[in-house]
């Protein structure tokens, strides 16, 4: 790694390449579904759509192809566009293509929306079936929260400082109730999305947040540097597990403009 620190319980992963990157997530999945499978028998993962899937690709080579106990993993989205599972915006679709062709994961373990009613349906269609999981202990449940508590969240960040389909000043950030929540009016197209609530993100065991890009440096410090009046936050920056581990992983330009932090080599 070429760097790592720790930030107002963030924990650094900083990369010298995407190359490294990948390798050290690859690491990071593999390890966290290996210690959810000893403890409960079962990996519970949310992913997002985005760059992030690229960037898992070294899951799908030697050696976790064959160290990894795939049957174990359950899929699921923290955020899904409500658009046909083959539509190039699907991103079912992306992992599917990059990610879940590659792997034994069992089908009747992938858990996509429905992609043919509305968005408010799919979200509550999603909801319901999270719920499902929750009582069959699938899924763990958080002991402060009363949310699902996924194993493992991967989010990927745009560079308004969106997470999962959370955007700055949407309503959906606000959201407290609902697991699942939609959007009719995304900012970044398309517009009809679901995605997970905060309390849900942040009821995780683990929830990694990867990040690369000079595009995305200025929402990165905005994120990790902390709130300041004058100097407004964005959703990632709220992205803090209650009792979870959070992890940061990044590249260098997306990296470039944090401060105020002491890294080792
Ligand atoms: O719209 C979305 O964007 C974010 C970020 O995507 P990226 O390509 O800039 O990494 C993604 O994490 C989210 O799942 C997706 O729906």
């Amino acid at each position: 790694m070429a760097l790592s620190g720790v930030s107002k319980d963030r924990e650094l992963r900083i990369h010298e390449s995407l190359d490294e990157l990948s390798t050290d997530l690859a690491d990071y999945i593999a390890e966290i579904s290996e210690a959810a499978v000893k403890e409960r028998g079962v990996f519970a993962m949310a992913l997002s759509g985005g760059s992030l899937i690229g960037l898992m690709g070294k899951l799908c080579q030697a050696p976790y192809n064959k160290t990894v106990d795939w049957a174990k993993w359950y899929i699921f989205w923290a955020d899904e566009r409500v658009v046909a599972k083959n539509h190039v915006d699907s991103n079912y679709k992306l992992a599917k293509d990059r990610f879940l062709s590659k792997v034994p994961i069992i089908p009747s373990h992938v858990h996509s929306i429905n992609d043919s009613v509305s968005a408010e349906e799919a979200a509550d269609e999603y909801e319901f079936v999270i719920r499902q999981l929750v009582k069959s202990r699938v899924i763990s449940v958080s002991d402060i929260s009363d949310c699902p508590k996924f194993d493992l969240i991967l989010l990927g960040m745009g560079s308004d400082g969106h997470v999962a389909s959370l955007f700055p000043n949407h309503s959906a950030l606000e959201e407290k109730d609902e697991w699942v929540t939609y959007l009719t009016d995304s900012p970044k197209p398309p517009p009809e999305r679901i995605t997970f609530t905060l309390p849900v993100i942040n009821s995780a065991s683990n929830v990694a947040v990867v990040v690369t890009g000079e595009s995305k440096a200025e929402a990165a410090h905005r994120a990790v540097d902390g709130v300041d009046p004058d100097f407004p936050s964005v959703p990632a920056g709220i992205v803090q597990p209650l009792k979870g581990n959070l992890a940061w992983f990044m590249d260098k330009p997306a990296a470039s403009k944090l401060n105020g932090f002491q890294f080792s080599e």
